[in-house]
């Protein structure tokens, strides 16, 4: 996995690839690793699949029942911290490897979040077996008062840097994007690895396409028919 998050001018931007792995084995190639937590806040999960699903559907609804007893949005500081105490309980058994962002009342904020429940606030980050890669990309080109087309642009060159460069990430980019008024969810933003195959026909080359360079043909035995035996 290659996920990462930075914050821009007007809010925060995460982006993810789609690969999912079992060993050397792809096991889904356009799977979801951005996740709803809030209207206003997502959450990018590394690790194994099955624990990061659960902890962020877990954390999603126990701030949908906060924000029906307290009746205002949620933030992001309280996702963070419902995030870590948990991982922190299972002293890094519950493996999920989180970039969280999202922007409330107090602003712009974007966070890591690790199995053993540490955190960390940063302007950019990577999580996931492709982060070094994408890290080399932000810390190139990553700056502050980045415009929105910047930032989409920046997360997605530094998920393909993933994509491309790690075979625990691949096939294609997602990218959130979150500012004070409005949540993009960008499904598929970018496709760079289509699926390009003959159609259903099967190949059809071109007569002459191979050259051919030598034949060689080899007489066999006789063929013996029924009638020859029988005059034996
Ligand atoms: C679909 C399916 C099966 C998914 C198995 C599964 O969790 N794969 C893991 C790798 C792993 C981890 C621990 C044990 C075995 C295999 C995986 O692909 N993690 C990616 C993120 C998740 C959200 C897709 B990424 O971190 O590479």
């Amino acid at each position: 996995t290659t996920i990462v998050g930075l914050v821009f001018k007007d809010g925060v931007v995460l982006g993810a690839d789609t690969r999912a792995t079992e060993g050397p084995i792809v096991a889904d190639k356009n799977c979801e690793k951005i996740h709803f937590m809030a209207p206003n806040i997502y959450c990018c999960g590394a690790g194994t699949a099955a624990d990061t699903e659960a902890v962020t559907d877990m954390v999603s609804s126990q701030l949908q029942l906060h924000r029906y007893a307290t009746s205002r949005e949620s933030r992001v500081v309280t996702a963070l911290t419902l995030l870590k105490t948990h991982l922190f309980n299972y002293q890094g058994h519950v493996s999920a490897a989180l970039v969280l962002g999202g922007v409330d009342v107090t602003g712009p904020h974007l966070h890591t979040v690790y199995p053993h429940g540490s955190t960390d606030t940063l302007p950019f980050a990577t999580m996931g077996s492709g982060s070094l890669a994408a890290m080399s990309v932000f810390e190139s080109k990553y700056k502050e008062g980045l415009t929105r087309e910047e930032g989409i642009q920046l997360v997605a060159e530094a998920i393909c840097a993933g994509i491309f460069n790690d075979l625990g990430s691949g096939s294609n980019v997602d990218v959130c994007v979150i500012t004070k008024g409005k949540t993009e969810y960008l499904r598929n933003h970018q496709e760079p690895n289509p699926r390009t195959y003959a159609s259903s026909k099967g190949f059809s080359f071109t007569k002459g396409h191979t050259e051919v360079l030598s034949t060689k043909i080899t007489q066999l035995r006789p063929v013996v028919t029924a009638g020859d035996a029988m005059e034996e």
